[in-house]
């Protein structure tokens, strides 16, 4: 029984144990180096990056000027970088090439959006046009509100709101010019929120025959702040808990829960008769009850379509309003041009009407170029790649971020001469337009999300932006020069001017 001695125990086993180990390399080895060259094979090939930047630097820049750090980071790393924004993996998109690649050729591909907490708030769960994915029932809500709301009909039916608003703007800047300076940044809010509100509403939301402002103005202003802000959970999903510690689940429902109220109450007074039979509530109320569409509408795509109107089209224009006049009194030549267009042209009119606006040639130019320097969507609102794809020799996995830098490729110099530069004639010889066909220029966006509101939002800057100068001397309060014009931005959802902008206003005299 020698074998069985405790001394030959251990050297059997160790035999046992090599003879073991170098089978299993014949076989173990050889499959390991097949695995790790498919692994090798398979990986994608990401565009590149600051990959590595820690998590925290990625995010403190998101809440900053992004759009400002994301150029600088695309000149290092190229037009199609990646990043790594918490564990969401996020490309940035900064040349007309590859915006043309994301929004033309890839359009299906990244027409989706990321499911963000306030967006999925806001949408009332994924019920909206802006913020929602992309689905069946998105494309038939686009399709209806394309119809029924934003088309040239809606347009046109909107004119003499627009006409009355801008009249009441007009009226109030007339009032309190007597008494000192004017806030137009504050105005500008109350009548684009006032016109969306005659939209929607049928009624206005300021105080009789003044533009001032409502309830409204200080809950869309939370609401914009909270869409644009941050949120643990958008880039940590597993780390959601935060954001109840840091009190931003909490402004959220307060925020979302005082909105639903007032849309509940104004759809409310709709359904017992309130009112007027134009305006969009009632509209879509009407298309509740028609059974040819082949779409149920429910209250709640209701008040998420009359959100969308509110959220996505009074700071846009007023940011481009009140970014144009801070243009025009940077540049005195241009102000004077454009006020020569619209005096002469209308003499002793007394007012800018909307049929008075296709004449006026330099106006247009001037805001297209405000809309160039200034985009009130930087980046455009956010997409998600719906599906892996392959973007100039770079793998795009499925669900990765997407952020267009307008703000970027609006300033490229390989497009645009002189390009910081505020220089209207720019424009003047070509036919570069806003209308996502010339990815030099996109404030607003291009492909299916394309901005719905571009022709309704157009037709207010425009008539407002003419009368302003049509009535008013403007000049910078006492004491300051245009030197001293405050041009610090302020970036949530758009990007608008940090401070206020408070001018002189004087009436120009009409000789009937
Ligand atoms: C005039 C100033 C405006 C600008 C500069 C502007 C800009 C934009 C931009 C950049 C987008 C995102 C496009 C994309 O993702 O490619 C957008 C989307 C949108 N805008 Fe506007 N907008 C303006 C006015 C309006 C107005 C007046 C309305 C409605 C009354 C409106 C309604 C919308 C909606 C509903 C979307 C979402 C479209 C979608 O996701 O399918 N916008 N806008």
């Amino acid at each position: 029984m020698a074998f069985l001695s405790k001394e030959n125990k251990a050297p059997k086993a160790m035999e046992f144990l090599l003879v073991f180990l170098a089978y299993s390399c014949l076989f173990l080895i050889p499959i390991a180096i097949f695995l790790s060259v498919k692994a090798t094979q398979r990986r994608p090939r990401l565009p590149p990056g600051p990959i590595g930047l820690p998590f925290i630097g990625n995010l403190y820049q998101l809440g900053k000027l992004p759009y400002r750090s994301l150029r600088l980071l695309s000149a290092k790393y190229g037009p199609l970088m990646s990043l790594k924004l918490g564990c969401m993996p996020t490309i940035i998109i900064s040349s007309t090439e590859m915006a043309f690649e994301i929004l033309k050729t890839h359009d299906l591909v990244f027409c989706t959006r990321p499911p963000l907490i306030a967006f999925k708030r806001y949408s009332y769960g994924g019920l909206d046009i802006a913020f929602s994915p992309y689905s069946e029932q998105w494309k038939q809500l686009r399709k209806i509100s394309m119809l029924e709301v934003f088309n040239a009909k809606g347009v046109r039916a909107s004119q003499s709101i627009r006409e009355e608003e801008v009249n009441i703007l007009v009226q109030t800047i007339m009032r309190q010019s007597s008494s000192g300076p004017v806030n137009l940044s504050e105005m500008s809010f109350c009548l684009f929120n006032n016109i969306t509100a005659q939209q929607v509403f049928g009624r206005r939301i300021s105080a009789n025959g003044e533009c001032t402002s409502s309830k409204y103005q200080g809950l869309l202003r939370e609401t914009f702040s909270l869409l644009g802000g941050f949120s643990f959970g958008d880039f940590f999903p597993m780390m959601g808990w935060l954001d109840v510690l840091t009190g931003v689940q909490a402004r959220l429902e307060r925020s979302f829960h005082a909105m639903d109220q007032l849309l509940e109450e104004e759809i409310e007074k709709h359904m017992h008769g309130g009112g007027n039979c134009d305006d969009v509530v009632s509209t879509l109320l009407g298309l509740q009850k028609d059974p040819t569409r082949g779409f149920s509408l429910s209250m709640d795509h209701i008040k998420a379509v009359v959100l969308d109107m509110f959220i996505a089209g009074s700071d846009t224009s007023t940011s481009i309003l009140v970014w144009g006049m801070t243009e025009l009194m940077r540049n005195p030549m241009v102000m004077t041009k454009a006020q020569d267009e619209v005096r002469g042209l209308l003499g002793n009119k007394g007012k800018v009407e909307q049929s008075d606006v296709q004449r006026l040639h330099y106006l247009k130019l001037v805001v297209k170029e405000v809309l160039r320097l200034h985009p009130p969507g930087p980046l455009l609102i956010p997409r998600e790649c719906m599906q892996d794809c392959e973007i100039n020799g770079y793998d795009i996995p499925k669900k990765t971020r997407a952020y267009v830098n307008a703000w970027a490729i609006n300033r490229d110099p390989r497009h645009w001469q002189d390009a910081e530069a505020f220089m209207p004639e720019r424009f003047e010889d070509n036919d570069i337009d806003f209308k996502g066909q010339h990815f030099q220029f996109l404030p607003f966006g291009s492909g299916r999300r394309i901005c719905p509101g571009m022709s309704l939002g157009m037709a207010t800057i425009d008539l407002a932006l003419a009368n302003l100068l049509y009535r008013f001397d403007w000049d910078l309060p006492v004491g300051m020069s245009k030197e001293d014009i405050d041009m610090e931005e302020q970036f949530d959802l758009v990007m608008h001017r940090k401070s206020n902008l408070v001018l002189v206003a004087t009436p120009v005299p009409m000789v009937p």
